[in-house]
């Protein structure tokens, strides 16, 4: 079977859409998933997004997202604008990590990603503790806070987030027993009230240009933390986005995103 994909892109985090809302895809599989993701072998992405009709009809239709290892996971922000443009209108998206609101804007999008969850049930960790100010280090990386936006996320503040060895210690905290669904890993600098430089080892991935949940989290433990103010712009190696956190405990992310191209492929070749 031929099948149609969508390349996209948000701040460099890279995405192949398959949109199965009108039906006909097979059953996309984990295994399927990754060998598509693959750089070599496969179209190549961090994230294979599948879009489909939502049975329940409490939304307008269903974002289901893998990482590049195939598996499936609740939540991606940078993914979102790019559907929001691709969609070309508002639209409310249902996700495993929970209903988001997109709001297409010029050259990207503005999406509504829900509330922030702090308990250490809901990040998950493995056992009991403060998740603002957590009593553990690997290495030089000290101190963390840990936030749920729909999927996992554990931050770290350090003084130069650039010389941080994120590549070696990112996989190993990823895999960490006190991380049981494993962790997205985030290392940020705060520059000044209101801008935060943030580099992020993603989980089932490894080093994106971007991550828009990451920005999301990193900025909520932030405030959290008193130490920018509610509406902040996160700085990634592939650009900005903007991040408020609202008095009625929504998270609203901006930023752009981008189609690169559009191409086919045989399902039998990855299947
Ligand atoms: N790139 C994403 C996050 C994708 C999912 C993440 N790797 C996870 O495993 O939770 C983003 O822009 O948020």
């Amino acid at each position: 079977m031929r099948v149609s994909f969508t390349k996209m892109h948000g701040l460099g985090n890279d995405f192949v859409i398959l949109d199965n809302r009108n039906g006909g895809l097979p059953e996309l599989t984990n295994a399927v998933a990754a060998a598509l993701a693959n750089r070599t072998t496969g179209i190549g992405c961090d994230q294979l997004i599948l879009l489909e009709n939502d049975e329940s009809g409490d939304s307008d239709f269903r974002m289901r997202i893998f990482n590049a290892d195939g598996s499936e996971v609740e939540a991606c922000g940078n993914a979102s604008r790019a559907v929001a443009l691709l969609h070309g209108e508002s639209a409310r998206v249902a996700t495993d990590g929970g209903l988001i609101a997109l709001e297409p804007a010029e050259g990207g999008a503005r999406v509504d990603m829900g509330t922030p969850r702090f308990e250490w049930q809901d990040i998950p960790l493995a056992y009991a503790m403060d998740t603002l100010s957590m009593p553990v280090a690997w290495g030089p990386l000290e101190n963390p806070a840990a936030v749920n936006v729909g999927n996992p996320h554990v931050i770290f503040f350090t003084d130069d987030t650039d010389v941080v060895e994120l590549d070696v210690l990112g996989p190993e905290i990823e895999h960490d027993p006190l991380f049981p669904d494993r962790i997205n890993v985030n290392v940020a600098t705060i520059e000044d009230r209101t801008n935060i430089r943030l580099r992020v080892w993603e989980r089932g991935v490894g080093l994106t240009r971007a991550c828009g949940t990451g920005a999301c989290a990193t900025a909520i433990a932030a405030m959290r933390r008193g130490l920018v103010e509610r509406n902040v712009t996160v700085a990634l190696p592939g650009g900005p986005l903007q991040i408020e956190w609202t008095k009625d405990n929504r998270i609203l992310m901006t930023g752009p995103a981008t189609l690169s191209f559009v191409g086919t492929f045989e399902w039998s070749d990855f299947a």
